[in-house]
């Protein structure tokens, strides 16, 4: 681990494709990141739509991961349309993002549900990427370190075993960030990092706050990750638009030593 980051969280890096792509794209996507030398220094995890799970799993190099961007809380039954995280698990994939805000505003999923979906992954063993995040408006009436712990609040509620919490990754994206160009300085994401750190120590446990990775969402690129990464409470990102381009191999590179990277 690098001891100028002063902890032993290995830093994150997610890339989460949402609904884009296609079977040649995600070919050019993976062929790229095959060639990186992550040496353990960073954890990569990949998130296609559904349908290119497979394909990802079986072309990905060892050492990046698979994440599903959703599951559902049961384990099968009458749900069309839906996946459970033992069927995620059945085909290889380790990890699942849930609660991104697209999922709570598009598709009007509350913080209990979220919740109840972050359970039942857990119990399950798939790795959850718990995101949360204030919007505008909420930023803007003072509200976000309320509207954060509140989503925080009910996702810590239903992990009842603290072990658990060595496979959940939160991330923060705040939602006026995402997709928008318009990203959080280093000062402000480090700011609320702080704030999710503290209450899982206050809430959780001292030893659940200095291991959990928090990592920061919203218009992350290969120009403003490096200040990012510099932050101490900032264990990494989850990429959206730029996970589909060569910047991602860039933003994962901020966490990988000069020497070791692809690009020198
Ligand atoms: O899951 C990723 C986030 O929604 C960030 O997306 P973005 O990098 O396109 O802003």
């Amino acid at each position: 681990m690098d001891p100028e980051r002063k902890h032993n969280r290995k830093p994150f890096v997610g890339g989460n494709f949402k609904m884009n792509g296609s079977r040649a794209m995600l070919k050019e996507i993976i062929d790229r990141l095959n060639t990186l030398e992550l040496k353990n220094h960073v954890e990569v995890v990949i998130s296609p739509p559904t349908l290119y799970i497979d394909q990802a799993h079986k072309s990905v190099r060892e050492g990046i991961s698979i994440a599903a961007q959703n599951a559902f809380n049961c384990t099968k039954g009458a749900y069309t349309g839906e996946i459970s995280p033992e069927q995620l698990k059945d085909v290889g994939v380790d990890w699942v993002i849930l609660g991104h805000s697209e999922r709570r505003e598009i598709f009007k999923e509350a913080d209990d549900f979220v919740a109840s979906k972050v359970a039942h992954a857990l119990k399950c063993d798939l790795k959850v990427i718990a995101c949360i995040g204030e919007k505008l408006e909420e930023r803007e009436a003072n509200k976000t370190e309320e509207v954060v712990i509140r989503q925080l609040q009910a996702i810590a509620k239903n992990i009842d075993d603290e072990k658990k919490w060595e496979i959940v990754v939160i991330a923060y994206e705040p939602v006026w960030a995402i997709g928008t160009g318009k990203v959080a300085t280093p000062e402000q994401a480090q700011e609320v990092h702080v704030i999710i750190r503290k209450w899982l120590a206050e809430n959780v446990s001292e030893k659940v706050a200095q291991e959990t990775r928090i990592i920061y969402g919203g218009s992350v690129n290969d120009a403003n990750s490096p200040e990012l990464a510099k932050q101490l409470d900032i264990d990494g990102f989850l990429v959206g638009g730029a996970s589909l381009t060569e910047k991602f191999i860039k933003i994962i590179e901020c966490f990988i030593p000069p020497e070791d990277r692809k690009s020198k």
